[in-house]
């Protein structure tokens, strides 16, 4: 298979050490991404897709102590699969389930995980609220990117979480400034907790902060959360809008 070098040159400025056969997986991952016929990601030119995307997944990862013994995680609005797809392709020891209520997306990622022949992937056409409440306490981590402010994924992820599990928001700046009050809020009702937040940088000459906020669950989420589909978002827990 034919390996870009460009991406071995992004791969070597953030000092990413990265397998060459895996390295192929994410680039034909990503040829298919962004060549699908329905628009998966806003971003069409390659190096910035594999820098935004692809690394920033990485670098949350391997940023991440909780993800080292994680078995099993699920990506909660994982649109074309991020990061649940790249995921799959670095550790392929770990279980991932992608969740996503639009069909198109899911039909699109369960083409991607069957051309990569990835054998540790779920995929889950369902509303959040839904697949939380059929799978309660199952996930070592419970991530999302790109989701929902962060009351409102929080509330979508707790009961899925096991106890002593975790909850990976990838976040921006925006988070400090204007999410943490809200986030503080829903975490006493969901029995969460925020433990830590990892910095890391995104493109070299714009220095772009990014940020994974690691919640732990230290207690049952009581089981009236997520409530009704649709309610999370319309009503955050942490206030409105
Ligand atoms: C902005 S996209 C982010 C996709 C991907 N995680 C990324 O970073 O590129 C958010 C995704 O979450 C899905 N989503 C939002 N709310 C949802 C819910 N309550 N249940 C299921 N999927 C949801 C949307 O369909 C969409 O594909």
């Amino acid at each position: 298979m034919f390996l870009d070098e460009k991406y071995v040159k992004i791969m070597e400025s953030y000092s990413l050490d990265i397998e060459n056969n895996k390295l192929q997986q994410i680039s034909y991952y990503l040829n298919m991404l962004l060549n699908y016929p329905a628009n998966l990601t806003a971003i069409k030119d390659k190096y910035i897709a594999f820098e935004y995307h692809v690394i920033d997944s990485i670098l949350a990862a391997e940023k991440t102590d909780e993800f080292s013994n994680a078995k099993i995680i699920a990506d909660l609005g994982s649109g074309g699969g991020i990061p649940g797809i790249i995921w799959a392709i670095l550790y392929p020891e770990k279980t991932f389930y992608l969740v996503d209520s639009i069909g198109k997306k899911t039909e699109a990622l369960k083409k991607f995980y069957h051309e990569l022949k990835l054998k540790n992937v779920n995929v889950i056409n369902k509303r959040i609220e839904e697949f939380a409440r059929e799978n309660i306490s199952k996930f070592d981590i419970v991530s999302s990117r790109a989701l929902a402010r962060a009351d409102i994924a929080l509330e979508y992820s707790a009961l899925a979480t096991k106890r002593n599990g975790y909850i990976a928001l990838f976040k921006g700046p925006l988070y400090m400034e204007e999410e943490q009050k809200f986030a503080k809020k829903a975490s006493k009702l969901l029995k969460v907790k925020e433990e830590k937040i990892i910095k890391y940088n995104l493109f070299e000459e714009e220095q772009k902060d990014r940020y994974m906020i690691i919640f732990k669950k230290y207690d049952k989420t009581p089981l009236k959360y997520p409530r009704e589909t649709g309610v999370p978002n319309k009503m955050p827990l942490g206030g409105s809008k």
